[in-house]
């Protein structure tokens, strides 16, 4: 028999749990449906964990870095027990149990849409007025020979993991390999970073991928650059990876952070009329409407795979549904690589602007040869900001900072870039002294920003 709802939610990651929580709270009849743990990736294998584990770490090497502190050490027990508690213990009947409360009908099952309107989640069959598919992205793990052969980790087994190895290989320089080799390495891993490319986090600016290189280095990390993983060998001194550059690096563990992919196969997505790209992405307009009414959300339509991004298109969804539609914009949506320093980037690079034929202006700071802030936070200050203009219009365009707290603070460009802010305000602006915030402006003193300048 067919139940009906006014939305079902297909996938209770973080996109899924906004837009349900936004209609259960206009008090309609939603089902959310969830095959694994209602929290999805971020809360159990990727964002959580992973924040928790790195910030150890940090806090020691802040604490060395700090003037008149000594003594600091990690324990890993103790973190990983604190990691455990953040990700409930991989449990969610709290969550499970709270839906209920707020007068959801909880379905822990696989769910596939079966029709226009129609899911099968395991036994029960589910009519709803809305779909929202909010399946998220699943580790691509490429095809390694040999792989079979030895230990081989993605996101889930690393940020879980209750012992650590004592060497990791990891493969990919982008958030997951730079994220995942600084959490290791600053635990005593001997890590080694494979990458394909020739930067680091390749789709920023490369001066980014440069300091991020360097700031690995200083953890302890052996990057190496426009190299690839060949084979994967079992031999007398544990596993081995194979370089296409004709070395071997033994090692206790392969890390996969090769990319994600959208989880959209098989999951009848095309019998409610949706459409795939390439990728498997599902795609969407501006509203997030994949097919009349069918919704994407999050990870799965490849919009800027982040959870910050996947909550939004979750109250875009949901305000469409309540009858109050806005188009989302993704222009100034920060990105941060939670790296020790931070890695923070906001708009697009020179390389985008230049696609786009815009006239630009950029400036690069080293922030402790303009600011008094670097100084009083660390004994050894660290800290660059890039900054990139629009001549012709004299807004922002792109903003980068790789900095202590960048993550914080690269919130001033992302609404600047967001709102369009006329640079000769932002320049106007006056910040707190002493803080890393006042980068802005001594950025803004260096640079042509209007065309007349
Ligand atoms: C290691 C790592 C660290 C990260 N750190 C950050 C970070 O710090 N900040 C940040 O913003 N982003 C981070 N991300 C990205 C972030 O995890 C994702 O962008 C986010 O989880 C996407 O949310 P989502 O709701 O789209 O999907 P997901 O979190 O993937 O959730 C989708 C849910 O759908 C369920 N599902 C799928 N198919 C079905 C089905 N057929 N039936 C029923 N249920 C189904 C899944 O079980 C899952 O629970 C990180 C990613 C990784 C890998
Ligand atoms: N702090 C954060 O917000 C955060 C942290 C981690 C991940 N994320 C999100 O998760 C997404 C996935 O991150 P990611 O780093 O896994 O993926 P990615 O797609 O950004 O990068 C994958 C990397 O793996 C490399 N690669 C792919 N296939 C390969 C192969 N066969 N051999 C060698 N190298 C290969 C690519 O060149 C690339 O550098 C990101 O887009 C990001 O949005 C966000």
């Amino acid at each position: 028999m067919e139940e009906h709802f006014d939305a079902a939610v297909l996938g209770m990651g973080p996109g899924g749990e906004v837009a349900a929580s936004q209609l259960l709270k206009a008090g309609k009849k939603v089902a959310v449906i969830e095959r694994e743990l209602i929290g999805g990736e971020c809360a159990y294998w990727a964002c959580v964990p992973s924040k928790t584990l790195l910030r150890p770490p940090e806090a020691k090497t802040g604490a060395a870095r700090a003037a008149g502190v000594t003594g600091a050490e990690l324990d890993w027990a103790a973190a990983s027990d604190y990691r455990d508690y953040m990700i409930r213990h991989l449990d969610d009947k709290a969550q499970v149990d709270s839906y209920t409360g707020q007068g959801a009908t909880v379905i822990k099952a696989e769910a596939r849409i079966t029709g226009p309107g129609v899911l099968q989640a395991g036994e029960r069959t589910i009519a709803a007025e809305h779909i929202i598919i909010a399946t998220g992205s699943e580790a691509v793990v490429p095809d390694l020979e040999g792989a079979e052969n030895v230990t081989t980790w993605t996101n889930r087994e690393t940020f879980t993991a209750t012992e650590l190895p004592k060497r990791a290989m990891v493969i990919g320089g982008s958030a997951v390999g730079t994220e995942t080799a600084t959490f290791l390495a600053r635990f005593g891993v001997d890590v080694t970073l494979v990458h394909r490319g020739k930067h680091l986090l390749e789709r920023e600016d490369p001066r980014v991928g440069e300091l991020a290189r360097h700031y690995l280095q200083e953890a302890g990390v052996k990057v190496r650059l426009d190299t690839n993983a060949l084979k994967a060998t079992r031999g007398d001194n544990g596993n081995a990876l194979e370089l296409d550059d004709g070395t071997s690096v033994d090692t206790d563990v392969v890390i996969f952070a090769t990319g994600r992919r959208p989880r959209s196969k098989e999951l009848g997505f095309e019998a409610a009329g949706v459409t795939l790209a390439a990728t498997g992405a599902v795609e969407i307009d501006q509203h997030c409407r994949a097919a009349g009414n069918v919704w994407a959300i999050g990870d799965v339509t490849g919009v800027m795979p982040f959870t910050h991004v996947a909550k939004y298109q979750g109250r875009i969804v949901a305000d469409a549904i309540l009858g109050r539609p806005r188009a989302a914009t993704y222009e100034g949506i920060p990105r941060v690589v939670f790296g020790d320093p931070e890695i923070a980037a906001a708009g697009i690079t020179q390389a985008q602007a230049d696609e786009q034929g815009l006239s630009t202006a950029v400036a690069e700071l080293d922030l402790a040869e303009s600011l008094a802030r670097p100084w009083t936070y660390e004994r050894e200050p660290r800290g660059h900001l890039g900054l990139l203009t629009d001549t012709n219009k004299g807004v922002l365009i792109g903003a980068w900072a790789v900095s202590p707290l960048a993550g914080e603070w690269i919130h001033q460009a992302s609404l600047a870039i967001r709102a369009r802010i006329p640079i000769s305000v932002l320049h106007d602006q006056v910040a707190q002294f002493p803080t890393y915030s006042e980068a802005f402006q001594a950025a803004f003193d260096k640079l042509k920003y209007r065309k007349e300048d």
